[in-house]
């Protein structure tokens, strides 16, 4: 798996990103296991909670086309900053419902980057199995 690639992927994404207040560009690439790639930005609104995430973006977009957790093969988020983006809390919540706890992530900047999971990432995450 060539991660410095999906990393390399997210930042193109990344020059989409709609950020007139932050100014802070995020990319998001999500690999499936057919081999399409889904993309994400960050796009930002006047009033600033109804911006969207990057991430949320490209995992919301992967199920908006009929693909499921399982057909996830990785994600990679990236961000021009050090230490290496997070994902905010929001983010972290929809993706460990949407995504399979072990599959890859990556957290990238222009020099590094860091392969975790949601299980690392959220642990004893609240998700649909305690209702
Ligand atoms: O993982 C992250 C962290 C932040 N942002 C965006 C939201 C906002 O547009 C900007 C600053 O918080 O970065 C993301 O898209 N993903
Ligand atoms: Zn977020």
């Amino acid at each position: 798996m060539d991660y410095q690639k999906l990393v390399d992927e997210a930042f193109e994404a990344s020059k989409n990103a709609y950020v007139p207040y932050s100014h802070f560009r995020v990319g998001a690439c999500l690999l499936l296991k057919n081999g399409q790639r889904i993309y994400g930005t960050n796009i930002e609104n006047a009033a600033y909670g109804s911006t969207m995430c990057a991430e949320r973006n490209a995992i919301f977009q992967a199920y908006c086309q009929g693909y499921r957790q399982d057909d996830i093969e990785a994600l990679a988020i990236v961000g021009d900053c050090t230490p290496l983006i997070s994902p905010c809390g929001a983010c972290r919540q929809v993706l460990a419902e949407l995504m399979n706890p072990l599959t890859p992530i990556i957290l990238g900047n222009k020099d590094y980057y860091e392969v975790t999971n949601m299980q690392t990432l959220l642990p004893r995450a609240f998700t649909g199995e305690s209702l």
